[in-house]
């Protein structure tokens, strides 16, 4: 890691009361789903988010995990976008829900939503923690969103830099500083 400073820019606390909000509009949501809601965490970022929202959402469902990457040794690809741990739950007319840590160009998501739909899912639909609209480079449809950002490099509660700062309870700003 280059020389840096980290500063708070999303409490853990405000991130427990938005994840309770987004867990009751989830739950209300899915309250006709008959218990074929699956939620699907990209990892690694979307393990500390995937734990808390999923214990905020009432309404029964599975959870499943996927590794995405653009590059590495590949299980099944969709263009640039690699599978690189498959999920291990059929989503066969399930009402699918990825949860993301954060979404930025939109590019991993876009290739990942192609590849599920392809399994022929009831409903797909992504929740992710963070946004960073002005970032887009592919439309997404992002039906929750616990907080838009601007475009800063952060860290916490899942993401990560150089591997460090998953386990922050709290979203942190990572500023660089000249060497
Ligand atoms: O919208 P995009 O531009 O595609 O970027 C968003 C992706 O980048 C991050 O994953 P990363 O590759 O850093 O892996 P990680 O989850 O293991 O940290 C994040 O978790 C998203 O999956
Ligand atoms: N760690 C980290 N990964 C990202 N990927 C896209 N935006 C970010 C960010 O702000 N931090």
């Amino acid at each position: 890691m280059k020389k840096h400073t980290l500063e708070t820019m999303i409490s853990a606390e405000e991130i427990q009361t938005r994840i309770k909000a987004l867990g009751q509009q989830i739950s209300q949501d899915y309250a006709n789903s008959q218990n074929e809601l699956i939620l699907v965490g990209l990892l690694r970022g979307s393990f500390i988010f995937m734990a808390d929202l999923s214990r905020s959402i009432t309404v029964g469902h599975e959870v499943d995990f996927m590794t995405a990457s653009s590059y590495g040794n590949a299980v099944v690809s969709n263009r640039d976008v690699k599978i690189l741990k498959d999920l291990d739950e059929d989503i066969r007319d399930k009402d699918v829900l990825i949860v993301e840590d954060i979404i930025d160009t939109g590019n991993t998501l876009s290739k990942v939503m192609a590849i599920l739909k392809l399994r022929h899912p009831r409903s797909i639909e992504i929740c992710t923690l963070l946004d960073k609209p002005s970032r887009r480079e592919v439309a997404v449809p992002v039906k929750y969103i616990g907080f838009s950002i601007p475009d800063e490099f952060v860290v916490g509660y899942g993401i990560d830099y150089a591997q460090h700062y998953r386990h922050l309870p709290y979203i942190g700003h990572v500023t660089l500083l000249e060497s």
